[in-house]
């Protein structure tokens, strides 16, 4: 029932600096709108042509979508944007440099922040200059919705009622969906997809802009786990310097 494209945004400037971002709104780096343009000319010679596009509230993944499919000559596609897709909220950390972290803390307690499924960060306060308290785009959000901070079980529990409520609709309308967001946001996703326990959802890293496809049957279940990525290659070596973040 319908292909499915996950598109994690291009290199972001902090992803470039190493910098935990969340709900910081960074731009894409210069390799990072190459990326997305290059996620785009995948989806083309591919002959993969979406329907309509999600994307998060983040102008990361807004502007690799409008790279991607400005590339494959789609710039037309409807889209559908929410905070729901957005990436983690990284909470106290953001801002904060991931190898300075490994190092203060030690690499556990990196990973336990990083990786772990149900342990988040410590919450960012209102007047940190990376909080999102202040921020107007998600004025209209209950304060009970507004994150201070998320772990992965966060991030599922606020994005899968969006996969079904408005992702799965498309899906069930026979479109092709692409879905332009984020490391934590999709791997939450694909957690769900494919059935990922709590503990090995640790071990899943998301490259940036290398479109990943699922053909779903109709039950919305992978009919390829684990998805096929475009360009498997890159994919497997983005895979692993995303693993390897933080490292010296
Ligand atoms: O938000 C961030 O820092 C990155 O986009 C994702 O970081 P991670 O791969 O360290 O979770």
């Amino acid at each position: 029932m319908g292909t499915l494209v996950l598109l994690r945004h291009g290199e972001s400037v902090w992803n470039a600096k190493g910098l935990f971002t969340g709900w910081v709104d960074v731009d894409l780096s210069a390799t990072g709108e190459d990326e997305a343009r290059r996620g785009g000319e995948l989806l083309k010679d591919a002959g993969v042509t979406p329907d309509i596009l999600h994307t998060s509230l983040l102008k990361r993944a807004i502007r690799t979508a409008n790279l991607a499919l400005d590339a494959a000559d789609l710039h037309w596609l409807p889209v559908e944007r929410s905070w729901r897709l957005n990436e983690r909220h990284y909470g106290a950390l953001q801002g904060k440099d991931k190898a300075q972290t490994r190092e203060e803390y030690g690499e556990e307690q990196f990973m336990i922040w990083r990786r772990s499924y149900d342990t988040p960060p410590p919450p960012i306060a209102d007047d940190d200059p990376y909080s999102q308290a202040a921020d107007t785009r998600y004025a209209q959000l209950p304060s009970e919705l507004r994150p201070r901070t998320e772990c992965l079980k966060d991030v599922l529990d606020r994005a899968l009622p969006y996969w079904y409520d408005a992702i799965v609709p498309d899906l069930a309308a026979g479109k092709t969906v692409l879905v332009a967001a984020h490391g934590n946001s999709l791997r939450a996703l694909v957690k769900h997809l494919d059935g990922i326990s709590d503990a090995d959802i640790a071990g899943l890293n998301i490259p940036t802009g290398i479109p990943l496809m699922y053909d779903l049957d109709d039950d919305f279940h992978p009919r390829n786990p684990g998805g096929t990525y475009l360009d498997p290659e890159a994919a497997k070596a983005a895979i692993e310097a995303v693993a390897n973040q933080g490292k010296k």
